[in-house]
């Protein structure tokens, strides 16, 4: 029973709830958010396990829409107290063209921020990204930042672009009057790469590894330190600031903040083996088995592959010039504007996050045994 100052009485909207992050943002919500009395769930692609969370105590509703409709925003978020916007195209592979993941991540924002100024909600926290500060396509580094690091930020490619000016959307509309005259408050989350149960690119690399007879390849210097944060610790920071942003509004309205737990500094490839070396996946090599130029060349290749393909299939492989440029530079961040904030300290230790990543890889490699002796 929930006490008085814990009465059921809040309605949150969480868009795009069914992918990666979204999933574990409203499992979190379910877990962490007594005052929750319904969750809403809306996203272009249902997922059929919304159906085990609607047998639960708060009502979970489910909304199949398009963020870039404004009437379909609009009717989601009419009554809602709190909306956290995650609903993103994550594409720097050139699988969406530029028009696409500016019209879902800019005008998509957009359409959030004005269903919540017409509706009266008062409460949006946006899932941006450390790509909105770097790294940027000059190579410069930065180690181990704050929200406060000086940085070039320098945004050519569409998605870092696009994460870029949603943002700066969210926090000018931080102050603004939401029907009923009280004031919309906002923030900005920045997750720097997410890791955990569910993450697609750990899959691929998973599989390729074992395509490859259980090894992958160095390709990027293990000295070049690359930002991760486990996916349970980035929902968690969504569903605290989600709560304090309604004690603390004149502190947290309008602010960023970098997403960061206990994960070690490592390279892309080297945090990677974190999870895939116990899956039996080895990485070869202590330097990158090809020189830089060499990948670049490459790099350059798929890029022009998937331009003279494009009339006839989608090549979008994950090396390109723009990925290959973000492996390769340091980007890490080192900060406490969260705890001191709102007070978020991580859930999970990174012994938990690991071992929870390494359980989701091997029931993963389970099922496809199961279903291969099925077959
Ligand atoms: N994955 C990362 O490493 C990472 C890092 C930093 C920030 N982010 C941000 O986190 C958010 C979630 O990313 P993710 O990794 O979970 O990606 P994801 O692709 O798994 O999830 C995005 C969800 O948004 C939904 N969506 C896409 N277009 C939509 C539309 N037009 N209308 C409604 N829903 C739509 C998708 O169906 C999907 O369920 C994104 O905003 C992304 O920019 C991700
Ligand atoms: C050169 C390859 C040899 O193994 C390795 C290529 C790795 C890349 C595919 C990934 C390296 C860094 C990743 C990005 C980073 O973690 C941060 C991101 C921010 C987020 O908002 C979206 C995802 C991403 C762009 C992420 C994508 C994959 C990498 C480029």
């Amino acid at each position: 029973m929930a006490s008085p100052e814990e009465a059921q009485d809040l309605v949150y909207l969480v868009t795009g709830g069914c992918g990666f992050l979204g999933e574990h943002v409203v499992r979190m919500l379910l877990q962490q958010e007594p005052r929750l009395y319904e969750l809403r769930v809306f996203d272009l692609h249902l997922s059929p396990w919304l159906e085990e969370l609607k047998t639960g105590p708060v009502q979970v509703t489910a909304i199949q829409g398009d963020v870039t409709q404004a009437h379909e925003v609009a009717a989601a978020v009419a009554g809602a107290h709190v909306v956290i916007h995650t609903a993103g195209l994550v594409d720097v592979f050139g699988r969406a063209s530029p028009e696409t993941i500016h019209e879902v991540n800019v005008q998509g924002t957009q359409n959030v921020i004005e269903a919540c100024v017409q509706n009266g909600t008062q409460f949006l926290v946006y899932t941006s990204s450390m790509e909105v500060v770097g790294p940027n396509t000059k190579g410069h580094h930065f180690y181990r930042g704050n929200e406060d690091t000086p940085y070039e930020a320098v945004h050519k490619h569409p998605y870092p672009r696009s994460k870029a000016l949603a943002e700066k959307l969210v926090l000018e509309a931080n102050g603004r009057k939401v029907c009923g005259g009280l004031p919309l408050v906002t923030c900005a989350l920045r997750p720097t790469g997410i890791y955990g149960e569910g993450h697609q690119i750990m899959r691929d690399f998973y599989h390729q590894g074992l395509r490859l007879g259980g090894r992958l390849f160095r390709a990027i210097p293990a000295s070049v330190e690359h930002g991760r944060v486990y996916v349970g610790n980035v929902a968690w920071m969504h569903v605290l600031v989600a709560r304090e942003l309604q004690q603390r509004a004149a502190l947290i309205g309008g602010q960023v903040y970098f997403c960061y737990d206990q994960s070690p500094y490592r390279s892309y490839e080297d945090f990677n083996m974190e999870f895939l070396g116990p899956c039996g996946v080895r990485l070869v090599g202590t330097h990158p088995l090809l020189p830089y130029w060499m990948l670049l060349i490459l790099a350059l290749f798929n890029a022009l592959l998937q331009w003279l393909l494009r009339p006839l299939l989608l090549y979008a492989p994950l090396l390109n010039p723009y990925t290959l440029a973000i492996a390769n530079t340091t980007f890490t961040v080192s900060t406490n504007k969260a705890q001191r904030h709102f007070g978020y300290e991580p859930l999970f230790s990174w012994e938990e996050s690991r071992t929870r990543t390494i359980r989701w890889i091997q029931a993963m490699e389970s099922a496809s045994v199961a279903q291969l002796s099925r077959s």
